[in-house]
């Protein structure tokens, strides 16, 4: 427990700990006693609600909803068995007279007298465990953390709070640094884990802030910035469950590897309602991984690309002389040609746009006037006085016919967000008269041009959204088509228990069954929050988390917060790791007309991941790549010397060489090969057994992984070789590229030159004695 003892007291000491750690499993056991019992009896209620002879659609949705409850519950109660209980504190409050020893865990536990032997670690009660310090106790007198596997209390570490025996600088700032330095040396999994048990209190004042606002969390790497988000999903979850829980939570990050890398989190914590996604998989049925170059992608991550969207669908409605190059529409129908004038065209057309509806939602007004304007026309050719209350039936026939169709289609199209750009992008006359229309100079409407047919980028996503908005979408007719098909099913359901009265089999269940087999198929409310809401553009998230956020353009921006209208969400990012052109240069200026007066900025300031002598290394490239920015402090002071190793060879020589020693250093651990885009696919196929990520591969679960920065970003390794800095440094935003590798690290960190070793990286030279 303690260190720096003498003979006498360390035996003394050895024996208060045996006793404490009796202390302590007694009360651990009673906990996975308990734990035990509810598991029990959630399957039991679990089993009950699915066994329940229930009819009718509001009786089946009920029951659906309180098995859906129970099985949540089940899945909370499984994912909490390593680890349940990790901390103590002992609290002497005043007008007590005992200090009270409240147990925090993952979560809260009552015994059958309903007296509380566990407390959530989300909880108020809770708090005094990660946020008090010597200088404000808070009526902690101890904090002890508890070291519990499989259900075994393994160890103990006792933080006394008391001012009196300890230094300033021993406890400012940390608490349970034993615990806390256990965790950091781990060797890393490929999965990032969680962080209940060691917490720190600057971390916990962003875990718990309030709901409301854009709270922005900037921190240099290793932070915990990412750690600390999740955290907060889930404490919000908790806190406010019944908002969050029919809206749901959405979590950003920048790829698919770094999702699969953080999706461990968020269920460990008991919470698997969050909806993860990257920028690019944020409107249904696209998935983009590919990224544009430097250039393109600061155009189109440009607030200008909502001009260029909004003329782009403008230029899809048109008037007989922009569609045909005719003063008036001219259809062919079967009784012959007939004709609206221009001047009533144009006057629907702006009508239309007037009404402040979305494209497709107007395009209901144009076609059912347009027809009715057609068949007018039809019925002075044919001379035959007309009806207006048969309007609607000759104008319904005439939709019928292909030649009118077809016109319409041309004035005033049904169109998807893909179909819009597809076009715009393209075809060059369109991206000329759009692009000069909505101000893009020359060489920008020139640069978007690309190939039909080519895959959508990450870029292009936040575009595809800002379209399908403007667009929208018709749902008249599903929306139809669902209460139609609601009422069947109630008329299915009524005539099955009917029938099965009469054949006296009622008691059978298996009818019931099959109807919600149907039901589900239907998209019910079987379905969870996190479905639903991945499936729906339009969904409207009660809070979002978004990761690397300093990548994020002006349009991705807009993406983002239009799923949020309540603009409540966690920001967090680096300042100085925005590798991407469209990132942002500031918080404020990135988020402020979101939500104005409404953004916090929290700073986190201690590097838990990368020891002092390799964040020096990445300091010296900091200060070229962001000028006056504050490296964060790391809380390991020790750790292995990082090294420069030039490569005589070619890579195919010396880099398999090099993997086998950094593998034999870090002995159980994951490394990996960070180098420049240019290099990476050639870095990786001269190192036998490296990953490459790409889509639906685990390259985290592999030993050795091969990134670029940006696709590193996030992510750590016990050990990390740097291939050929100087290229990495040669990219548009190449500091903040290098600063990004050099961060990765947890334990080992080495730099491998071809030729000169870049100045910026001196300090290893002078290491080695150069
Ligand atoms: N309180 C803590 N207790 C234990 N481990 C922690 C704590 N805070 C952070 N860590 C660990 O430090 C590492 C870095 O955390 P994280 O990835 O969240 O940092 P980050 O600020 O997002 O970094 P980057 O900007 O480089 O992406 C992770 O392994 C995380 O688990």
């Amino acid at each position: 427990m303690n260190h720096g003892q003498s003979e006498t007291e360390s035996t003394a000491g050895a024996s208060a700990e045996r006793t404490a750690l009796a202390t302590e499993q007694a009360r651990v056991d009673r906990m996975y006693e308990r734990l035990d019992e509810l598991r029990e009896n959630t399957e039991g209620r679990l089993a009950e609600a699915h066994a329940q002879d229930r009819t009718g659609y509001a009786a089946l949705e009920e029951r659906e909803t309180r098995a859906f409850e129970h099985a949540r519950r089940r899945t909370q109660l499984g994912s909490v068995e390593e680890g349940l209980c990790f901390g103590r504190i002992d609290l002497a409050l005043p007008g007590d007279e005992e200090a009270e020893a409240r147990y925090v865990g993952r979560i809260g536990l009552r015994d059958r007298e309903y007296e509380t032997i566990l407390v959530d670690w989300r909880a108020p009660a809770a708090r005094p465990f990660y946020a008090a310090t010597p200088f404000d106790t808070q009526g902690v007198t101890r904090r002890r953390s508890l070291r519990v596997r499989r259900r075994r209390v393994v160890g103990l570490d006792d933080d006394v709070l008391d001012p009196e025996r300890l230094s300033e600088s021993d406890r400012a700032g940390l608490v349970g640094e034993a615990a806390l330095l256990d965790s950091l040396q781990r060797g890393r999994t490929g999965r990032m884990g969680d962080i209940v048990a060691t917490i720190q209190a600057e971390q916990d004042r962003v875990i718990r802030a309030p709901l409301s606002g854009i709270m922005v969390v900037q921190g240099g790497p290793g932070t915990g910035k990412t750690v600390a988000a999740l955290h907060r999903a889930a404490y919000l979850l908790y806190t406010h469950r019944r908002v969050l829980e029919r809206r749901g939570v959405l979590v950003l990050g920048p790829n698919p590897a770094f999702l699969r890398y953080i999706g461990d989190v968020l269920p460990a914590l008991g919470e698997s309602e969050a909806v993860m996604r990257t920028l690019g998989e944020l409107v249904p049925g696209v998935s983009a991984t590919g990224h544009e170059d430097h250039e393109r992608a600061r155009v189109k991550g440009s607030a200008r690309m909502v001009d260029l969207v909004r003329e782009a669908v403008r230029d899809r409605q048109r008037t007989p002389e922009q569609a045909f190059g005719t003063e008036d529409l001219h259809v062919a129908t079967d009784a012959g040609t007939v004709t609206v004038p221009g001047s009533t065209c144009a006057h629907v057309l702006e009508t239309a746009r007037g009404l402040g509806l979305a494209h497709n939602v107007a395009r209901k007004y144009v076609v059912t006037t347009l027809l009715q304007e057609l068949a007018r026309a039809e019925s002075r050719l044919l001379e035959r006085p007309l009806d207006e209350q048969d309007l609607p039936f000759l104008a319904e026939r005439l939709w019928f016919e292909d030649p009118v169709h077809a016109a319409l289609e041309a004035l005033w199209p049904y169109l998807t967000a893909q179909q819009l750009l597809e076009e715009l992008w393209s075809t060059a006359g369109t991206l000329e008269r759009v692009g000069e229309r909505a101000g893009l100079p020359v060489h920008e409407r020139v640069l978007l041009a690309r190939r039909p047919g080519a895959p959508w980028t990450v870029e292009d996503v936040p575009l595809l959204d800002e379209a399908a908005e403007l667009l929208g979408e018709d749902n008249s007719a599903e929306q139809a088509a669902r209460r139609r098909r609601r009422a069947e099913q109630e008329e299915e359901v009524r005539y099955a228990r009917g029938a099965l009265e009469l054949t006296g089999m009622h008691e059978d269940n298996r009818i019931e069954v099959a109807d919600f087999a149907e039901f589900h198929h239907g998209g019910g409310p079987g379905r969870t929050t996190a479905e639903r809401a991945g499936a729906d553009r339009e969904w409207a998230y009660g809070h979002a988390v978004v990761d690397e956020a300093q990548e994020l353009s002006a349009m991705g921006w807009r993406a983002v917060v239009r799923r949020v209208p309540t603009r409540s969400l966690t920001v967090v990012g680096d300042l100085a790791q925005t590798g991407g052109a469209g990132g942002a240069g500031s918080w404020t200026r990135a988020l402020e007309h979101h939500a104005p007066g409404k953004v916090h900025v929290e700073h986190l300031r201690v590097n838990y991941r990368t020891p002092a002598p390799i964040m020096a290394v990445a300091a010296d490239v900091l200060a070229r790549a962001e000028p006056g920015q504050e490296p964060p402090e790391s809380v390991r002071t020790e750790g292995d010397a990082p090294r420069a190793v030039a490569l005589e060879d070619s890579w195919e020589e010396d880099l398999p060489g090099l993997v086998a020693e950094e593998l034999a250093a870090i002995g159980e651990g994951r490394l990996a090969l960070i180098t420049a885009d240019r290099l990476v696919e050639g870095v990786a196929e001269a190192v036998p057994g490296a990953a490459r990520p790409g889509p639906g591969r685990d390259a985290l679960s592999h030993e050795v992984v091969a990134l670029t920065a940006t696709e590193a970003k996030g992510l750590e390794f016990d050990s990390v070789l740097v291939v050929d800095p100087g290229a990495v440094l040669e990219q548009p935003r190449g500091a903040n590229d290098l600063y990004v590798g050099l961060t990765r690290a947890t334990r080992r960190l080495t730099v491998a030159h071809p030729g000169e070793l870049p100045p910026v990286l001196d300090r290893l030279r002078e290491a080695a004695g150069h």
